[in-house]
């Protein structure tokens, strides 16, 4: 399968490039960066610190996207937008792992997804995907007595809050308790809160260092809590799940998957 990759200088795409040249099923066939990068030009096994590969990063994302089966797409929102319409006009299967979509963003996604296949997660490592369903089942194991809290902790240079993991595990408990995500998170609490509502799903953000990805899911209950967390220590976790993203939609039917269909995790 031939795989691009775009924003391929980003810390995800330098990953993606290794992981995909270790892959013998896949090549790569194209990677982008935007117009006034330093790595336009580079060679893309150089940028991710591999031997040549022989392939220049490009800016003509259109080429790009029209030469591959798929692209794996770890950038902005912005970015992610227009590559999705761009693939829905050539017929390239789209991973997105970027995160922080606003709601028109999600809309754009999923009105490319009714012309591709594209997988779109929050996190695309086996093992947040396996808490989040361990978190649909102990939301709904639990009741409403026990009050759900999500911690995460990313390294200084993220720039979304609350992460997009942090969400779809917000998401997988608000599911298991068969309530709206939108109607009972809550995100920041500063000053005078009055005690907390009962069926709220908070969240925390804490930023620092070069943590990579700590997520944990805390049921608080009466005189006992429970905490399900999650550590990524490398983001090939991350880069390695996309690329088996990238192969499973071969002749999939247009679609938005998640990477629990990738995964056969229910
Ligand atoms: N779903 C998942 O499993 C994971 C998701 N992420 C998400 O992936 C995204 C990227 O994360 P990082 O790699 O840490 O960020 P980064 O800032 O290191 O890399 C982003 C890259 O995208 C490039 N970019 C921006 N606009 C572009 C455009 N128009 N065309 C092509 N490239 C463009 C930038 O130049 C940069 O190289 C974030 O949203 C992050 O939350 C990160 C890790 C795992
Ligand atoms: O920006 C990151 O680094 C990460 N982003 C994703 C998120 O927003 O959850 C996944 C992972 O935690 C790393």
């Amino acid at each position: 399968m031939k795989i691009a990759v775009m924003g391929a200088a980003g810390r995800m795409g330098r990953q993606l490039i290794a992981a995909i040249a270790a892959e013998p099923q896949t090549m790569i066939s194209g990677a982008t960066e935007p117009i006034g990068s330093p790595a336009l030009g580079k060679d893309i096994g150089e940028l991710a610190g591999i031997e040549r590969l022989g392939i220049a990063v490009s800016s003509d994302v259109a080429a790009v996207i029209a030469a591959a089966d798929a692209i794996i797409d770890f950038t902005v929102p912005k970015a992610t937008v227009e590559f999705a319409s761009l693939a829905a006009q050539s017929g390239t299967a789209h991973i997105i792992g970027t995160t922080g979509f606003e709601k028109a963003a999600e809309a754009a996604i999923a009105e490319a997804a009714t012309k591709i296949a594209i997988v779109k997660a929050g996190n695309m490592s086996l093992g947040v995907n396996l808490l989040a369903a361990l978190t649909r089942q102990v939301a709904a194991a639990l009741g409403n007595d026990f009050d759900i809290e999500i911690v995460e902790m990313h390294h200084r240079m993220k720039i979304d809050a609350p992460s997009g993991t942090a969400l779809m595990l917000g998401d997988a408990a608000a599911q298991g308790r068969d309530l709206d995500l939108e109607e009972h998170s809550v995100r920041t609490r500063d000053g005078h809160t009055g005690p907390r509502h009962t069926g709220d799903i908070g969240f925390a953000t804490l930023r620092g260092g070069t943590v990579v990805g700590d997520h944990t899911v805390i049921f608080a209950g009466d005189g006992e809590r429970i905490e399900l967390t999650h550590r990524a220590a490398d983001r090939g976790i991350f880069a390695r799940g996309a690329v088996k993203a990238a192969l499973w939609t071969k002749d999939k039917p247009p679609g938005l998957y998640a990477m629990t269909d990738v995964l056969g995790i229910s």
